[in-house]
C-alpha cells in the first residue's frame, strides 16, 4: 500500500515524498509506521525496479495493495493531533483528504532524519537507455555453436587469433575446440595445453570438458593457470629450488622479509612506511612481469616517487630472497622462462609433447607469459589465443593489451576470427556496453550483435547515501526472491573495497545468504575507526582502560604518562577520565586540550551517535590528528582515512543512541569475522565481488555500487587525466564495461547523492552510454 500512519499523521508514498524514504525507513525499523486500517506495524519496501510501498510485516490486512486509504477509515481514524498539526498551516498550504486536512506543496509526513533535497536533484530511479542500439541476430541458429564459433572450433592448425566480445561464447568455443581435437581429430589430450586466467576458470573449463570427454581424457589435458602449469614444470626439473614452503604468497611476507633481512638499513630506505614499501613491491612485480630485470634499471626513467623507491628496493628485495632461498609468484614465471631459455633440451622435450596451445583472456597476458608461451608453441605454432581487448583490466600487474593487438604482426600467418554476437545479455545491456566502450581510443573496433530479442532492464537509482543504496538493493533482492529467484542469480559489484561495508552489514541484518571474499582488514578493525570508537566507548565508561589506551596516540600521551594516569586513578580512587587532565606535568596547551576532551566525552552520552562523532572529530580534534598522520606518511593508501571517518558518520546516522550504535558495530564486526570463515556454495549465495574478480562470470541481475566520480572512474585515473594521461581512464572504462556485461537480464546502477559524507558527481561514464 502507498500510505501509512506516522505519529498520527497520514503519509503517502508519491514522487514528491520519495526523498523522505530514508527517514521513513528508519522509523519503520523502529516500528513507528502503522497501518491506518489494522494498526499493525508496517515495513517500508523501496527497491529499484518497482514503485516503493508500505507492507505489513505479519498478516496482511484488507488495505494491503491499496493506493489510497478508504474514506470510512479516514473518518474513523481522523486524529485531532493530525488535524492540529495541519491546522497550524496557512489555509493555502492545506488540502483535504477525507476527513484529514493535509499540507500541500511540500512532502507530507514527519521531517525528522534526513534533510530535504530539491526534487530535481534526483529521481527515485530511471530506466537507462543505451545511446547506441545494437542489431539483433537475424535468426538464431539451432546448433549449439554459431557459424563463426564453429569456424573457430574447426580452425585447429597454425596461429589463430579469436577476437571476441563480452558474452560471445569464448569458454564455449575453447571447450568445444579441445573436445573436437580429441574426439574428431584423435589428438592425444596430453599434447593439448589450455591456459586460463584464474583457477576458477580452469575448473569451469574442466567441468565443461568432462561433459564431452571421458574422465581420463579430461584429466590428461594440461589445463590450468600460467602459474599452476609453470610451477609444475619447475617442480619437476628443479624440485629443491621451488619448495612450496618457500613461496612468499602475500605482500606482508615480502615486506617482512625485507624488514627482517636487515637490508633496509640503508639510510635512504630506513623509516619507510609499510604502505610505501607495499606500493613499491607492487611496482617491482609489474616490472618483473614486463621482463625488466634489476640489470635493466639503470636506463629506466621513474614516473613517480613510488617507482623511485621501487628502483632502490628491487635489487635489495632480490638479494634478500636469494639469501633465504624464498621465491614469489613472479619468480615462478621468470624461473620457467629462464629454464626453457637456458636448457634447449628441456624446451625441445616440451615442444615435442605440446602440439596445441590455447590461451584464454589473452588480453591480460604479460610479456613474460607471452614469451614463454611462444617458446612452448614453436615450431608448429598451433597457438590459439582468444580474448577481448575491451576487457583488459590488469595493467597494474603488467598485462598489456598490445600483445593481443599486435598478435598478427608477431604471427603474420595468423587467421583472425571475430565473435561479435553477445549471447549472454539482453539487448539494452549489450547496447550500454557498446555505447560505453566505443569511447576508448586504443582498441580493436568491433561490431556487436545481440542474440536476445528481449530488451532487459537497466536502471539508474539515486539513493541518498551509501547506506540507502544498500537498503534499496536489499529490498530489490528480497522482492525478487519472493517472486521465486534464487540468491545465486544476484551479484553486487564494486570498484574498491571501501564501497562494501554498508551492503555487507545490510545483508547480515536482513539474513540474506551472501559470499564475499575480503583479504583486507575489516572496516571496524581499521586504526582510524578504532580511534573514533575509542572516544565513544570512553564516553560511556570513563574507566574503560582499553578505550583510553586506544586513543592515547591521538592525545599525544606517551606510555610513561599512561602508566602515571593509571597509578593516579588508583591513588585518587577516581575514574581514568577524571584524572586525565590533572596529571601535574602536562604542558599547559596539552592540559587545556585534555580538559576540553574530557568535557566533550562527558557530553557525548546524551548526544546522537552522529553528533557525538562530529564533536570528537571537530572539537576533539581527531580529524586534525588524522590529517597530520596522513601528511607524515605520504602514502596513497592512507588517503582513505578521512573517508573512513566519514563512513562511520554515515553509519551513525541510522542510530539513536551511543550504546545501541556501539552494540550494533560490535555485532557487525563479529558477524563479518565469522562469515569470513564460512563459504556458502556460490549457487546459494548472493555474490559480492570486485569487478576484477567478476571477470568471466555471469549473473541474472547485477547491482553496481557507486557510479560516481572518484569511485568509478577511480580518483587515481582522474589524477592521471589531470596530467594529460588517459590510459588509466581507458582502463576504468574497460572495468565498467566488464561490470555491465556480467548482467544477463537486469542491471541496476547506484548513484548515491552523498558518499563519505560529501556530495557526489555522477560518473562521466553514464553520459557516455546513456541516450
Ligand atoms: N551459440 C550459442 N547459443 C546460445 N548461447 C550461447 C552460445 N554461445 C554462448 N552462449 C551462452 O552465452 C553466455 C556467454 O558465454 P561465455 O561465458 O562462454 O562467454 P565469454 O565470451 O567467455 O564471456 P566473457 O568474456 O564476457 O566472460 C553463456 O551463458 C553461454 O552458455
Amino acid at each position: 500500500m502507498k500510505f501509512a500512519l506516522l505519529d498520527d499523521e497520514l503519509i503517502f508514498l508519491q514522487e514528491s515524498t520519495y526523498s523522505r524514504i530514508p527517514s521513513w525507513r528508519m522509523r519503520a525499523v523502529r516500528g513507528d509506521l502503522r497501518c491506518p486500517g489494522c494498526g499493525a506495524a508496517l515495513r517500508l519496501v523501496a527497491g529499484i525496479s518497482f514503485e516503493p510501498l508500505f507492507s505489513h510485516t505479519a498478516e496482511p490486512c484488507p488495505l494491503q495493495g491499496l493506493e489510497q486509504p478508504p474514506e470510512h477509515l479516514l473518518v474513523h481514524r481522523s486524529g485531532e493531533e493530525t488535524a492540529a498539526t495541519v491546522a497550524a498551516l496557512p489555509a493555502s498550504d492545506q488540502r483535504t483528504f477525507g476527513s484529514y486536512r493535509l499540507p500541500t506543496g511540500k512532502p507530507i509526513g514527519n521531517t525528522a532524519g534526513s534533510g530535504e533535497r530539491p526534487k530535481s536533484e534526483a529521481a527515485f530511479r530511471k530506466k537507462l537507455r543505451p545511446r547506441h542500439a545494437i542489431p539483433h541476430l537475424a535468426e538464431r541458429p539451432p546448433d549449439p555453436l554459431h557459424p563463426e564459433q564453429k569456424r573457430a572450433v574447426l580452425s585447429t592448425e597454425g596461429p589463430l587469433l579469436i577476437l571476441a566480445g563480452a558474452g560471445s561464447g569464448k569458454t564455449r568455443v575453447m571447450s568445444a575446440r579441445a573436445a573436437h581435437l580429441v574426439q574428431d581429430k584423435g589428438v592425444d589430450p596430453r599434447s593439448i595445453m589450455i591456459v586460463t586466467f584464474t583457477a576458477k576458470a580452469a575448473e569451469e573449463m574442466k567441468r565443461r570438458l568432462s561433459n564431452q570427454l571421458t574422465a581420463q581424457q579430461t584429466s590428461r589435458l594440461i589445463c590450468g593457470t600460467f602459474h599452476s602449469i609453470f610451477y609444475r614444470m619447475l617442480l619437476f626439473h628443479q624440485p629443491e629450488r621451488w619448495q612450496q614452503e618457500r613461496l612468499l604468497k602475500f605482500d606482508w611476507q615480502k615486506r617482512r622479509l625485507l624488514q627482517e633481512s636487515g637490508q633496509l638499513h640503508d639510510a635512504e630506505l630506513a623509516g619507510r612506511k609499510d604502505a610505501e614499501i607495499d606500493g613499491a613491491l607492487g611496482v617491482i612485480s609489474r616490472w618483473k612481469n614486463a621482463f625488466i630485470t634489476p640489470d635493466a634499471l639503470e636506463q629506466l626513467d621513474c614516473a613517480n616517487e613510488e617507482e623511485k623507491l621501487a628502483k632502490q628496493l628491487y635489487p635489495v628485495y632480490e638479494t634478500a630472497k636469494q639469501a633465504y632461498r624464498y621465491f614469489d609468484f613472479d619468480d615462478m614465471l621468470l624461473g620457467c622462462y629462464q629454464l626453457l631459455q637456458s636448457e634447449p633440451a628441456i624446451l625441445a622435450r616440451y615442444q615435442e609433447r605440446i602440439h596445441y596451445v590455447m590461451i584464454d583472456e589473452f588480453q591480460d597476458i604479460n610479456r613474460l607469459q607471452y614469451e614463454t608461451v611462444r617458446m612452448l608453441a614453436a615450431p608448429q605454432n598451433n597457438l590459439c589465443v582468444i580474448g577481448d581487448d575491451d576487457q583488459s583490466i590488469y595493467a597494474f600487474r603488467g598485462s598489456d593489451p598490445r600483445f593481443i593487438l599486435g598478435f598478427t604482426k608477431d604471427y603474420p600467418a595468423a587467421q583472425t576470427i571475430t565473435l561479435e554476437v553477445n549471447y549472454r545479455s539482453h539487448a539494452s545491456i549489450v547496447g550500454l556496453g557498446y555505447s560505453l566502450i566505443g569511447n576508448n581510443r586504443i582498441r580493436w573496433k568491433k561490431e556487436f550483435k545481440t542474440y536476445h530479442q528481449e530488451e532487459g532492464e537497466s536502471y539508474l537509482f539515486y539513493p541518498e547515501d551509501e547506506e540507502e543504496q544498500a537498503a534499496r538493493i536489499v529490498d530489490e533482492i528480497r522482492q525478487q526472491l519472493a517472486e521465486g529467484a534464487s540468491p545465486g542469480q544476484f551479484a553486487v559489484l564494486f570498484r574498491t573495497y571501501e564501497s562494501t561495508r554498508p551492503i555487507i552489514e545490510q545483508f547480515i541484518q536482513a539474513a540474506l545468504p551472501f559470499q564475499f571474499t575480503h583479504e583486507q582488514e575489516l572496516f571496524y578493525d581499521k586504526q582510524v575507526v578504532k580511534w573514533a570508537l575509542g572516544y565513544l566507548r570512553l564516553a560511556l565508561d570513563p574507566d574503560d582502560s582499553s578505550a583510553l589506551r586506544e586513543i592515547l596516540s591521538t592525545l599525544y600521551i606517551s606510555h610513561e604518562q599512561w602508566n602515571a594516569i593509571r597509578s593516579q586513578a588508583i591513588l585518587d580512587d577516581c575514574s581514568l577520565l577524571e584524572v586525565l587532565p590533572k596529571l601535574p606535568n602536562w604542558k599547559s596547551y596539552q592540559r587545556q586540550h585534555l580538559q576540553k576532551v574530557v568535557e566533550i566525552l562527558r557530553a557525548l552520552p546524551t548526544c546522537s551517535p552522529r553528533q557525538a562523532l562530529e564533536l570528537v572529530y571537530e572539537d576533539g580534534k581527531l580529524r586534525d590528528y588524522v590529517r597530520k598522520r596522513m601528511k607524515e606518511s605520504h602514502s596513497a593508501s592512507q588517503t582513505s582515512w578521512q573517508d573512513d571517518l566519514q563512513q562511520l558518520l554515515t553509519a551513525a546516522k541510522r542510530h539513536d543512541s551511543l550504546p545501541q550504535f556501539l552494540a550494533h558495530l560490535a555485532d557487525m564486526n563479529h558477524q563479518a569475522k565469522t562469515l569470513r570463515k564460512q563459504y556458502a556454495a556460490a549457487s546459494e549465495a548472493i555474490q559480492v565481488l570486485s569487478i576484477h574478480r567478476a571477470k568471466g562470470l555471469e549473473f541474472d541481475t547485477v547491482f553496481l555500487l557507486d557510479l560516481v566520480e572518484g569511485a568509478l572512474p577511480h580518483e587515481y585515473a582522474l589524477d592521471e587525466l589531470r596530467k594529460q594521461q588517459s590510459h588509466a581512464l581507458e582502463e576504468e572504462r574497460r572495468l565498467l564495461y566488464v561490470a555491465i556485461t556480467r548482467a544477463k537480464r537486469k542491471l541496476c546502477i547506484g548513484i548515491p547523492l552523498e558518499r563519505f559524507g560529501r556530495k557526489t558527481k555522477v560518473s562521466r561514464f553514464i553520459a557516455e552510454m546513456e541516450k
